[in-house]
């Protein structure tokens, strides 16, 4: 391509998204003038308040004060958002397409059920892209046989279902979701008689393979094992007579020692990493949790329009798609789409230096992760080898610049195989720089957080792309229990950062644009919520209850400025909803589960956070439950919260939401026994119990009204005990009669 007509046809366009733009700039005007009146009035009533108590005004303030930070931080996702288009077909010829190595992540086959992972596996080697410039690679933290045996299992099923998907054109590679989803590829195909055959012959295979899967994995081997020595596989045919080509397929699973801290999701990447360097060593990698399935077989092709653009490639790091969830209910009570990070947040962040990695759905170049200062021309070998370990296979893989025409890798494959070994061992990474300053970072269990925010603290940037058929999809949270885990791992990942020497604010500004340092420090700070919420969801009430008036008079001027931050924002929020396509019921959904999750995760996860920093606690991964389970996929689709889930979370729920009854009735009582008076001082209070009342009225459903499972049973709440075997998160099982629930706990 000559770069005359590069400019003509480019690659990619990114677009302004205007009209979002004047509204965004209006309301941080006005908004940020409303609050200066608020500060105005609190700190006069600090000052005037003789006969009242100071303490409730003071908390009350400093509620103020944090919810002011946050707000201020996350207008810079508002500044400039942008969106993206691509131009496939003026890629250049496949022969000229770089490889990619794909990496795909499991831990633990009982939450992580093998047959999802093999068809994400599945699905990945079915990208349309040159099989022989793609590699996947699979990482078994669980160190399960069963998953090995599945994967030799998929990769047979693989020689069939890719030639399949080529020659039809399918769109849906994954094969589950091909054969229990509807049937919109059938419309394109060209000789349907044929292609109803052969699609019924595949879809036999398929089941066959999908039963043998299952049955595996319920035998009682298929557990994780935390302590074994390394294997490294390539699945190989060895009735190999046939010449289909497919993409190479790996089995990783590093060597784990109860022993050796092994660094959870970080950890299993970079010795994916290591392996892949001594294999193919693709300039490019797709990293996908284990559930999330490729959707679109052509996301490879349009991360390549970016990672191609000859305007953008050398710095840009990586191609982030928006995670997408098959098993979203029409309700989505637990705002498990997240929604807001991925319309709202993401195309923020792109319009400034690009979003933040969301830890699968990325195509990331190799090179971002190996950037080091140290890399200078004249570094020695001995240097060397304190950085990268001490293989020389891996040291020279850095060196060597990929070729597009591909030399023929297979005939050193087993001999690469061989040194990989050592590669993954548990001693590899010790006093190197691995998680430090190469590969995915160690210091945060939010890994993709914190690499993302040190690469943009480099040159590095990334960009946002968002088709409008996802382009890969995954199974999200259906329960409490689960959100809240999640909740409470995300929270105390971001928390170490926050109050960390990288704490974006202090780390950020003088290294990336400040707005996009607001934007990591917004993330960052996000768990901090739970302070200004516990605030407000009890101080106002226990003045009610003990007739202190917090805020100004319905005849006080400054009333009106309340109720202009409550009603604008809202509006906003709103707004901004609605410009993503979602609901009025949405921001219900949302509201409700920034205060579930406010009074909860946050609180866990700062807790927690804190209390690695004092080194009370070591980090941990808890991987989040996929298995679906049918009685609570059905109260999910019914929009019916499921409140099965430990004391620690529903203790605090039911005693806020029973105070802020209590409270709002009181007020009641009062305003229509006492005189006007009281109405004008407690009016603002009274509401807001009402409110908060409101939006936890499931809570005092499931206390009060329900009968079916997964209410909250008075009983229960006493029965989930704390574990206090180890400073993990344990699972426990509950019998519960029918079945069993498997409920997860802090220790
Ligand atoms: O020790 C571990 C723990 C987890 N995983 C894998 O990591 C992936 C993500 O774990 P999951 O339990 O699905 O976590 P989520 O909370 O759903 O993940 C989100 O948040 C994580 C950071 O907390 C990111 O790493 C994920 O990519 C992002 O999807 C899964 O494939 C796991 O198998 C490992 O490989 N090793
Ligand atoms: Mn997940």
């Amino acid at each position: 391509m000559k770069s005359t007509t590069d400019d003509y046809h480019p690659l990619n366009l990114c677009h302004l998204k205007k009209s979002s733009f004047i509204i965004n700039r209006l309301y941080l005007i006005f908004h940020s003038i409303a609050i200066i009146l608020l500060f105005c009035f609190r700190i006069s009533s600090l000052f005037h308040s003789k006969n009242q108590p100071s303490i409730p005004h003071l908390l009350i303030f400093i509620s103020e004060l944090t919810l002011s930070f946050i707000w201020f931080l996350s207008q810079s996702f508002l500044w400039r958002p942008v969106t993206r288009t691509v131009f496939t077909h003026r890629l250049p010829e496949d022969d000229q397409l770089p490889p990619i190595d794909v990496f795909i992540c499991t831990a633990d086959p009982r939450s992580e059920p093998p047959l999802g992972v093999m068809n994400t596996v599945i699905s990945a080697m079915a990208l349309n892209y040159p099989a022989e410039k793609l590699s996947v690679y699979l990482s078994d933290d669980g160190g399960c046989p069963v998953t090995l045996e599945a994967l030799r299992e998929a990769f047979k099923f693989a020689k069939v279902w890719v030639p399949f998907c080529n020659k039809y054109d399918v769109m849906t590679i994954c094969p589950d979701a091909y054969f229990t989803g509807p049937e919109v590829d059938d419309e394109v195909t060209v000789d349907s008689d044929e292609f109803r055959a052969h699609k019924r012959r595949i879809k036999e295979v398929y089941e066959l393979f999908a039963q043998k899967v299952t049955q595996m994995s319920e035998s009682k081997n298929c557990v994780s094992n935390k302590d074994h020595s390394a294997v490294v596989e390539a699945i190989v045919d060895e009735s190999a007579h046939d010449q289909t080509k497919i993409p190479l397929l790996v089995y990783v699973s590093r060597e784990k020692r109860s022993s050796h801290p092994h660094q959870f999701k970080a950890g299993a990447l970079n010795a994916l990493i290591r392996v892949s360097s001594l294999i193919r060593n693709s300039p490019y990698i797709l990293g996908l949790d284990c559930d999330m399935y490729c959707n679109d077989k052509d996301s490879a092709r349009q991360a390549m329009c970016f990672h191609l653009d000859p305007k953008l490639s050398s710095s840009l790091a990586f191609v982030q798609f928006p995670q997408t969830f098959h098993n979203i209910s029409k309700h989505d009570i637990y705002e498990s789409q997240l929604r807001c990070t991925f319309k709202t947040l993401w195309p923020g962040m792109d319009g400034i230096k690009g979003p933040c990695l969301s830890g699968t759905c990325y195509y990331l170049k190799r090179e971002s992760l190996y950037d080091l200062p140290l890399m200078h021309e004249d570094i020695n070998l001995e240097e060397l080898k304190q950085c990268f370990g001490s293989s020389n296979e891996l040291l020279r893989s850095l060196y060597k610049k990929y070729d597009a025409k591909l030399q023929d890798y297979e005939k050193n494959l087993f001999q690469s195989l061989q040194e990989t070994k050592h590669l993954v061992s548990c001693d590899y990474e010790n006093g190197t720089k691995w998680g430090n300053e190469v590969g995915f970072r160690y210091f945060s269990v939010t890994e993709d957080f914190f690499t993302s925010f040190k690469m943009q603290c480099k040159h590095w940037f990334s960009v946002y792309h968002m088709p409008s058929r996802p382009s890969f999809m995954g199974s999200c949270t259906t329960n409490l229990n689960d959100l809240l885990i999640q909740g409470t791992r995300w929270s105390a990942g971001l928390m170490e950062v926050a109050l960390s020497r990288f704490c974006p604010l202090i780390y950020g500004p003088s290294r990336m644009p400040i707005l996009q340092s607001f934007c990591y420090a917004w993330l960052a700070f996000i768990p901090v919520a739970f302070i200004p919420l516990w605030i407000i969801a009890t101080i106002p009430m226990l003045s009610l209850l003990n007739g202190i008036s917090l805020y100004p008079k319905v005849t006080n001027p400054f009333f009106f400025v309340y109720l202009y931050v409550f009603v604008l924002s809202n509006l906003q929020h709103i707004r901004e909803i609605h410009s993503t396509g979602a609901s009025l019921q949405t921001w219900k959904h949302e509201q409700r589960v920034w205060m579930i999750k406010g009074i909860t995760s946050h609180l866990y996860g700062s807790t927690r956070a804190i209390m690695e920093k004092l080194g009370a606690k070591e980090a941990n991964f808890l991987p989040t439950n996929k298995v679906i389970n049918e009685d609570e996929a059905k109260l999910n689709q019914m929009g019916i919260y499921n409140f099965q889930t430990s004391s620690m979370f529903l203790v605090p729920l039911c005693s806020l939401v029973t105070l802020n009854l209590l409270a709002f009735v009181v007020g009641i009582i009062r305003i229509t026994t006492i005189h006007k008076e009281y109405i004008d001082s407690f009016f603002v209070q009274t509401f807001l119990s009402f409110y908060i009342t409101l939006m936890g009225y499931p809570v005092l459903e499931g206390m009060m009204l329900r009968k079916d499972k997964g209410r909250i049973a008075p009983i229960e709440i006493h029965t989930y005990r704390q574990m206090g075997v180890s400073s993990n998160l344990g699972r426990k099982k509950v019998e519960d009669g029918k079945g069993k629930i498997e409920m997860a706990e802090m220790g």
